[in-house]
């Protein structure tokens, strides 16, 4: 069946409707990894988002019931240039194009995605309509485009009652995490640690958190702009009070700088892949990290007295990692947990677990 791509700049792109045939509209950004489909697909962050694979081939390895980062698939469409019929691996359990049509995900195929990534990168993310109808008032799209704002997003992603995840192995630490949209594989990444983790509604009050006899908070990922969600900033500034170990990726980290007096802004066209160098200022080394994000603490606004910025984008300058002067205290806007990208930031879940036992490791 016939699909057609509708962008906020009156762009429209036919191709062959993969997934379900459902109509919808969504911010579109663009994603450079060549793998890890399924771990982007489930990624919560990516809620109210549709997401362009400028990899050209994708689907070949297929799915399984091991990758999934959340309970099911957030990303609201795909736009691929090849879509893979069937996949090949000895881990697949289902293709590509049945998991989406299973979970009413809505894609595209035979779009030119690295053209298409390039006008994104130009000019900017922007929404976009994903239709099979034959026929529709560009008009009226593109009026229905310009309205569309991702929002109320951490609220549809959160759980809404804590859930318990054991340590693997020799309990040394209980960890709270605040789910805004967590991705499973940073609550294992604290499991491999012997964190016992507890993942907390992303409204729960910070007197909840801080009388529940945690070791630590990590704050996590999450969908949306950080800036709308005054309520959960509030309450971070009072964990942030506490002295308590704290940790904060992605969303978090935009939130916890928001928290302490900095700001935030959107970006035109945000970093989302598994190659994106970073400096680390303290260490003057650089890693290889994976991003998913949007939005950017404006590193001119953090008040030297309060944090330091730690990471810096090698690409575009921009604050990658802030180190609080508050004992215990540390954040980073890429994604140590992976999932998918290099592990190469890893050790940073190791700074949070010495920051328990009283001690930074470095
Ligand atoms: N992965 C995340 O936590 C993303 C944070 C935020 N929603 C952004 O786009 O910048």
């Amino acid at each position: 069946m016939k699909a057609t791509l509708i962008l906020e700049n009156g762009s429209v792109l036919s191709g062959t409707s993969i997934g379900s045939t459902e109509t919808r509209v969504c911010e579109l950004v663009f994603n450079t990894s060549m793998t890890g489909y399924q771990e982007i697909l489930t990624d919560p962050s990516y809620a109210g988002q549709g997401v362009v694979m400028s990899y050209p081939l994708i689907g070949n390895y297929g799915v399984n019931s091991e990758d999934n980062e959340s309970s099911h698939p957030w990303v609201e469409m795909l736009v691929v240039r090849h879509l893979s019929p069937r996949g090949s691996n000895f881990r697949r359990e289902m293709d590509l194009g049945d998991y989406m049509k299973e979970h009413d995900i809505p894609g595209i195929e035979g779009v030119d995605t690295r053209a298409l990534t390039k006008m994104l990168r130009s000019q900017g993310s922007m929404n976009a309509m994903l239709t099979c109808a034959q026929q529709f008032d560009v008009g009226q799209v593109l009026e229905r485009l310009h309205a569309y704002k991702v929002r109320d997003t951490i609220q549809k992603v959160t759980r809404s009652a804590p859930e318990e995840f054991p340590a693997i192995g020799e309990e040394r630490y209980h960890v709270a995490m605040m789910d805004y949209g967590v991705k499973q594989n940073m609550i294992d990444c604290l499991r491999r640690r012997g964190c016992s983790v507890t993942a907390l509604p992303a409204s729960t009050p910070a007197e909840t958190v801080l009388s529940g006899g945690y070791d630590g908070v990590l704050l996590s990922n999450g969908p949306g702009d950080p800036a709308e969600n005054t309520d959960m900033i509030r309450e971070i500034k009072k964990l942030y009070d506490s002295g308590l170990p704290l940790y904060g990726i992605c969303l978090g980290h935009q939130m916890l700088a928001l928290a302490t007096g900095a700001r935030t802004g959107k970006m035109d066209y945000g970093h989302r892949g598994g190659n994106h160098p970073v400096r680390d200022v303290e260490r003057g080394r650089v890693f290889i990290t994976s991003q998913n994000h949007g939005y950017m603490v404006l590193a001119d606004t953090v008040d030297p007295v309060v944090a330091q910025v730690s990471h810096i984008n090698a690409n575009d300058g921009t604050c990658e990692g802030l180190r609080y002067r508050r004992p215990n205290c540390f954040s980073t806007q890429f994604h140590p947990e992976a999932n998918p990208g290099p592990r190469d930031m890893e050790y940073l879940f190791d700074r949070f677990v010495a920051s328990m036992g009283g001690k930074t490791n470095e």
